[in-house]
């Protein structure tokens, strides 16, 4: 029951200063996105990478602020059940004309569950489920931009609007030749469109502020004509001569969902309404969780926050139990799965058997890193929970003896719950290794190819796999491999690329066993062979299409570039879609 009266002076200073940390978070956080336009202009790579890799602490360095905060001005881990009711009420009506309510609510509970005892995290103390609504919420503001902008061109005009589309962004520069890359955006869309009748509601809407990451600005926005509704994006490319060309024309829900994939790094996007800029984007990738969208804008906080509200409701509309993971089991990671959904939770086990070498704490470097790190789209993003509910008749037997057996000091089991302290959730693949037993042999090889073509990719971002079995990559839905076992990772820059020097003796040519001095970041890559090669298919295609990888010259000269200071380009869809010529 709520209280009837406000009663507690303090209870109104507690929910101010709550909104005041987040206000502070937000600043930051979008004076952090607004600068990328800064960096995209003049070229700043390292700077863009920098930021995104940044951005990322602001949230948790907020909450730890105004947690240490409220507990030193008002003693906040003493307040009576009541007063902490008065806060949120308040709360609610300090949120009712913020443009940021559902990111506010999150912060709420962020502060607040680190204050909190358990018994506290219900609806009638925090957030379970959002209280303010976030539909129609519009900056009101004189000259504030509007979240998207509609354009109503004619036939004889539409060139012309895409280049205002482009104009409206006011990037500083010049473009190499924008009417032309208009003409060639306009042949795309006709191209798209095929026979069609121009009908009286055509228009784009699109989206007001750019998205950045990496070397890339992007334009979002949807096509409508009649009934139908065209989804498209348009890359933004940087020449080194400073002057920006359109690259290509995407379109359609899995254009975009390449785009705003989970094994991407986030954007950078200035957004005063940011539900409005997800609402915006679902009706374009109607069949991407509301949680992926908001991470893949920076919001990984309020993305986790939706997820785990997206998964209690589906553990209360389904009944099967929880499950070790299909494939071969992990030697750090005790991974489990509910076969009915798209997920896998990874727990870091207490002990490890050699040749594994690594900590606890090491593993959870690795993963930070690779959260921070641009993901090229070839490394799952991942979620990461302290202290999750499970409730525990939902877990196999065998599953349960083996969390208990190896991770006795990350599970609690009370009553019906069994709580485990840290897991990370991340997208559910098919195993590479499963997905190889069973492929038709076009699958196989083209299989092999992403495969190859993935680890290029992490090469290519100064990432170095580590363990590069194909148990440890998996494939998506769209048939894209991508790597998921993080605890062997390095930057590539600090490893030793070595040959495997000529054996002095017949001893040594004849040993099964390594017999020259390796020392702890040299890496051999001739000695992947059998590792990589042992199904004779599988041998021909990697051979055919990969066979540079067993090569340490190749290795060596992907760290040589990356040492002079290159940022190598990835483009988010198919080279072979850009604009014939790019920006020449
Ligand atoms: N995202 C995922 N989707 C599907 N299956 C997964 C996923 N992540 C892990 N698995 C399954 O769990 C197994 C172990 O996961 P992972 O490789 O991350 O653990 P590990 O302990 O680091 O492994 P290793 O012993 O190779 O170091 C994988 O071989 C795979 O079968």
């Amino acid at each position: 029951m709520f209280p009837t009266r406000l009663t507690d002076t303090r209870a109104f200073d507690i929910a101010q200063a709550l909104l005041d940390g987040f206000d502070h978070h937000y600043r930051l956080f979008r004076a952090a996105s607004r600068e990328a336009k800064a960096r995209f202009e003049c070229g700043d790579w390292a700077g863009q990478q920098r930021a995104q890799a940044l951005r990322i602490e602001f949230y948790d360095t907020r909450v730890a602020e105004t947690v240490a905060l409220l507990a030193q001005r008002f003693m906040a881990a003493t307040l009576a059940p009541d007063v902490w009711q008065q806060v949120k009420l308040h709360y609610i009506g300090l949120l009712t004309d913020h443009h940021q309510p559902e990111l506010a609510e999150t912060f709420f509970n962020s502060v607040c569950t680190r204050l909190l005892h358990h018994a506290y995290f219900r609806n009638d103390f925090i957030f379970v489920r959002p209280a303010i609504s976030t539909e129609y919420i519009e900056n009101d503001e004189p000259g504030a931009r509007p979240t998207y902008r509609a354009y109503y061109p004619t036939p004889d005009t539409l060139s012309d609007t895409l280049q205002r589309v482009i104009t409206n962004f006011q990037l500083q520069g010049e473009f190499v030749d924008l009417p032309r890359d208009a003409e060639r955006v306009l042949a795309a869309v006709l191209a798209r469109l095929g026979e069609f009748r121009w009908r009286a509601n055509f228009q784009l809407q699109v989206l007001s502020s750019l998205f950045y990451r990496n070397k890339g600005a992007y334009v979002v926005g949807r096509l409508i004509n009649g009934f139908t509704e065209t989804p498209f994006a348009l890359p933004i490319l940087r020449r080194d001569d400073g002057r920006f060309f359109i690259d290509t024309a995407l379109f359609g829900e899995d254009d975009l969902l390449g785009l705003f994939s989970f094994a991407r790094a986030y954007f950078l996007v200035d957004m005063e309404v940011p539900s409005a800029y997800v609402a915006f984007l679902r009706a374009l990738m109607p069949r991407k969780p509301r949680s992926e969208i908001y991470a893949a804008l920076g919001l990984q906080k309020q993305g986790k926050a939706l997820f785990y509200r997206d998964f209690l409701a589906h553990l209360r509309h389904s009944s099967d139990k929880f499950r070790i993971a299909p494939g071969i089991k992990g030697m750090v990671m005790l991974v489990f799965d509910l076969p009915s959904y798209p997920f896998v939770f990874k727990v870091i086990k207490d002990f490890f058997p050699p040749p594994k070498d690594t900590t606890r704490e090491q593993v959870q470097a690795k993963y930070r890193l690779v959260k921070a790190h641009d993901r090229v789209g070839r490394m799952a993003d991942t979620l990461e929970y302290t202290r999750v509910a499970f409730p525990r008749q939902r877990f196999g037997d065998e599953l349960l003896a083996e969390l208990r057996h190896f991770c006795p000091s990350l599970i609690e089991e009370s009553g019906d719950d069994l709580v485990i302290r840290h897991v990370y959730i991340e997208r559910r693949m098919v195993p590479l290794n499963l997905y190889l037993q069973d492929a038709t042999p076009e699958q196989l090889e083209r299989a092999v190819i992403e495969y190859g073509n993935a680890i290029k990719d992490l090469v290519a971002a100064n990432i170095f796999p580590g363990d590069m079995l194909w148990k440890n990559f998996g494939v998506t839905r769209h048939g894209k491999v991508v790597f998921y076992d993080y605890d062997e990772i390095e930057y590539l820059t600090d490893c030793n690329f070595r040959r495997v020097p000529a054996p002095r003796n017949e001893e040594e040519a004849m040993s099964g066993e390594v017999w020259w001095p390796v020392a702890p970041r040299d890496v051999f890559p001739e000695t992947f062979a059998p590792f990589l090669l042992g199904n004779p298919q599988v041998r021909e295609a990697l051979m055919r299409h990969h066979a540079d990888l067993l090569d340490a010259d190749f290795w060596q000269a992907h760290k040589d570039r990356i040492l002079a200071g290159h940022v190598h380009d990835v483009f988010p869809y198919d080279p072979t879609r850009r604009f014939p010529r790019g920006g020449n």
